[in-house]
C-alpha cells in the first residue's frame, strides 16, 4: 500500500489542503478549505466527489496553528489520517537561496525563519505549521514549497531596484511570490496550447492577496510582488505599491514605530483600508456603501493600470487569466477588468462570463481570456514528488 501526500497550504485568509495518493503522479483522494480565518471560519472537506463537511468551524477570529488543529481534527474524524507518509507546506517566502522543493530540517528551519520580517502575514503561520505537523505526525516527512521558486529564473532586470548596488547584492531585489499558482498555471496553458503555453500571457491571481505574472511561454518575466509580499496590487488588507515617501511622513511626522506601520500596511490598508467596511472582496460587492463601491474602483483602476504595465514587458498579449477567490468567483470583476483591458484586444463574452466557463473570451478574439481555477495543493503534491525522489531514501525516509 502506498503513503499518502498531506498538503497544507496557508494564504493570508485561508488553509487549504489535500490529501494525495503517492504514485507516479499524485492522485488526489480529497481535499477542503478552511476559509475566511479572520473573520467566520468555515471548513469544506471533500472526499472524492462527495462533499463531507461543510459547516462553520470556530466562532470568531483564529490563528494558523487553530486552523492547522481544526483541520487535522477534521481529517482525523473521517478516518483520513492514517498512512500519510510526508506533508508538504506552502511556504511563501524561500528568499535567494531555495528555488525547489526541499526537506525541512532543523537548519533549513532555521533559515526560513531569518525570513520572517519580509512575510510577517505568512512565513510565521508556515512554520508554525511545519511545527504543528511535525507534532502531530512526527513519522512524515516534512517538505517546503516556495512561492518565490516560480520567479527566480525571470529576468534580471525585473528583479532589480533602483538602489545602491551594495544593497541589491545583500539581496535587496524582488524575488515574486504565487509562485506554486502560476507553475501550476502554466503546466495548464502548456496542455492547452503546447509548448507555446499561451504566449505572451498575464496571471492575475487576485485572492486576499492579489499579483499578476507576466509569462512567455509558460516562464516568469515579470511578476508585481517584490522583496515583500506588499508590493503591486491592491489586496484585502495590504496596500500594494505607494510612494516610500509616505513611510518616511509616517516616521518622522506622525512619530509611528515600525510594528504600527507594519500593522497598517499588511493589515489595515487595502479594500479593508479604503472602505472602512472589511476586506473581503466579496462582502463589498454586496454593501451599497459608497466607501465599499470606491475601494472597488481602486482596486480595478490599479489592477487595469498594472496589467498595461505587465503588457508593455510582453510587447503585447496573446492571453489573460483569472484565478485565485476573486479571479475565479466574480464574473463582475472579471468584467470590469475585461473591460480596463479592451485596449490590448481583450474582449469578454458576458454569458460565457457569468456562467464561470473555462473560456470567456468570445471566439476569434485577439486575447484568449481563460478562468483557470488555483491549485497550489497539487503544484505542492508535485514537487512532493519530486523531492522524495531526489533528496530522501523512499526506504527509511532518511536523506542521503
Ligand atoms: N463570489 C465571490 N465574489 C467576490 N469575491 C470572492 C468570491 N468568492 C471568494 N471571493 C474572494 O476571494 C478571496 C479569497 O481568495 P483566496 O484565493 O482563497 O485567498 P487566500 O489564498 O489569500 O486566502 C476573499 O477576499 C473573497 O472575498
Ligand atoms: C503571497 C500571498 O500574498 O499569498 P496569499 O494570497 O495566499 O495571501
Ligand atoms: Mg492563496
Amino acid at each position: 500500500m502506498t503513503g499518502r501526500l498531506l498538503v497544507l497550504n496557508a494564504g493570508s485568509s485561508s488553509l487549504k489542503f489535500a490529501l494525495f495518493d503517492q504514485g507516479a503522479q499524485p492522485v488526489r483522494v480529497a481535499a477542503g478549505n478552511l476559509s475566511r480565518i479572520g473573520s467566520a471560519p468555515w471548513i469544506t472537506l471533500r472526499i472524492g466527489d462527495e462533499v463531507t463537511q461543510d459547516r462553520s468551524a470556530a466562532e470568531g477570529r483564529i490563528d494558523l496553528r487553530t486552523a492547522a488543529a481544526l483541520v487535522f481534527d477534521a481529517l482525523d474524524a473521517e478516518g483520513l489520517f492514517g498512512r500519510i507518509c510526508a506533508v508538504g507546506h506552502r511556504v511563501v517566502h524561500g528568499g535567494a537561496k531555495f528555488t525547489a522543493p526541499v526537506r525541512l530540517d532543523a537548519s533549513v528551519l532555521g533559515q526560513l525563519e531569518a525570513l520572517v520580517p519580509l512575510a510577517p502575514l505568512h512565513q510565521p503561520h508556515n512554520l508554525a505549521i511545519v511545527n504543528f505537523a511535525g507534532e502531530r505526525l512526527p513519522h512524515a516527512v516534512q517538505i517546503g514549497c516556495f512561492d518565490t521558486a516560480f520567479h527566480a529564473q525571470r529576468p534580471r532586470i525585473d528583479t532589480l531596484y533602483p538602489l545602491p548596488r551594495d544593497l541589491s547584492e545583500q539581496g535587496l531585489i524582488a524575488y515574486g511570490f504565487h509562485g506554486l499558482s502560476y507553475a501550476h498555471i502554466a503546466a495548464r496553458l502548456r496542455e492547452l496550447d503546447g509548448e507555446k503555453a499561451g504566449g505572451r500571457a498575464i496571471v492575475a491571481h487576485l485572492g486576499s492577496g492579489s499579483s499578476l505574472c507576466a509569462m512567455e511561454n509558460g516562464a516568469s518575466m515579470a511578476t508585481t510582488m517584490g522583496f515583500s509580499a506588499l508590493e503591486g496590487l491592491m489586496m484585502a488588507t495590504r496596500c500594494g505599491s505607494i510612494d516610500p515617501g509616505i513611510l518616511l511622513h509616517m516616521i518622522e511626522a506622525k512619530g509611528m514605530t515600525v510594528p504600527q506601520i507594519s500593522d497598517l500596511l499588511y493589515s489595515r490598508s487595502g479594500l479593508l483600508g479604503v472602505s472602512g467596511i472589511s476586506g473581503d472582496m466579496q462582502v463589498l460587492i454586496e454593501s451599497d456603501a459608497p466607501e465599499a463601491r470606491e475601494a472597488i474602483d481602486l482596486f480595478i483602476y490599479r489592477t487595469g493600470r498594472a496589467i498595461g504595465s505587465l503588457a508593455a514587458v510582453l510587447s503585447g498579449l496573446d492571453t489573460l487569466v483569472f484565478t485565485a477567490g476573486i479571479g475565479e468567483n466574480s464574473a463582475a470583476i472579471r468584467q470590469r477588468l475585461g473591460n480596463a483591458s479592451a485596449w490590448l484586444g481583450v474582449q469578454i463574452d458576458t454569458d460565457a462570463n457569468r456562467r464561470g466557463d473555462a473560456v470567456i473570451s468570445p471566439p476569434g478574439s485577439a486575447v484568449m481570456v481563460y478562468v483557470i481555477p488555483a491549485d497550489e495543493e497539487l503544484a505542492i503534491a508535485e514537487g512532493m514528488l519530486a523531492c522524495l525522489q531526489t533528496c530522501i531514501d523512499p526506504g527509511d525516509h532518511s536523506v542521503r
